[in-house]
């Protein structure tokens, strides 16, 4: 855990920036986004002690009637998760606890005003992922209940129970354990010999 007031937020905003583009952990939240595999999603912004991102904004690089954008963007978390871990490896006074909130749906994205542009995401999909974040769990994905008939092709989800949501009152939400295995990668984890034997 950090404290924010410690030299009047100074470390804080180091620590953030160090996590965020940092040069000790082995992958930074900015480099996996250089990733192939995470292509379409994207840094949205910071907002103080949170990282915002999104998936599939660009309708000429999501691939047609697929799910893939989402996949990437729920492997992103599971990515930002092992840099956090990598990062807490490298400290030895404290850890930093990441909470992840998750969800999808259409949104707004544009930019507003003439100066100091910047570009953001805006609906009730938005809302619910800020909220998923900010009800959910340490160092867990929380999802809405929406989420699971897609993300349970893949992923393993475990009902949590209900959170108020402002505006959306009681929501069922999930937590994301782990990925399914996919069929073939169970036989290859098995060495050959003890696949003749079973
Ligand atoms: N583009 C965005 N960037 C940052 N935060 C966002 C964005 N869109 C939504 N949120 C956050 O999602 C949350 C849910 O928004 P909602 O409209 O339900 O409530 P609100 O009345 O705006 O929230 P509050 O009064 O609690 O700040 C808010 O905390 C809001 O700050």
């Amino acid at each position: 855990m950090y404290d924010e007031s410690f030299m009047y937020g100074k470390e804080c905003l180091r620590f953030l920036n160090e996590l965020v583009r940092n040069a000790c952990a082995v992958s930074d939240f900015d480099d996996l986004l250089d990733r192939e595999q995470f292509s379409m999603v994207e840094k949205i912004k910071t907002i103080g002690a949170t990282f915002m991102a999104a998936s599939g904004l660009d309708p000429a690089s999501r691939l047609k009637d697929s799910h893939e954008h989402l996949f990437q963007l729920m492997e992103f978390a599971f990515a930002l998760q092992g840099a956090i871990e990598n990062f807490n490896a490298h400290m030895l006074s404290f850890r930093f606890i990441l909470r992840i909130g998750y969800n999808f749906g259409d949104v707004t994205a544009g930019v507003i005003g003439t100066n100091k542009l910047h570009y953001d995401i805006w609906g009730d999909a938005v809302n619910i992922a800020s909220r998923m974040d900010t009800t959910g769990v340490a160092n867990q994905i929380q999802v809405p209940v929406n989420c699971v008939p897609i993300l349970g092709q893949r992923y393993n989800l475990e009902r949590r129970g209900t959170v108020f949501v402002k505006g959306k009152d009681n929501m069922d939400v999930y937590l994301v354990k782990d990925r399914i295995p996919k069929k073939d990668e169970k036989i290859d984890a098995i060495p050959p010999d003890d696949r003749q034997a079973t």
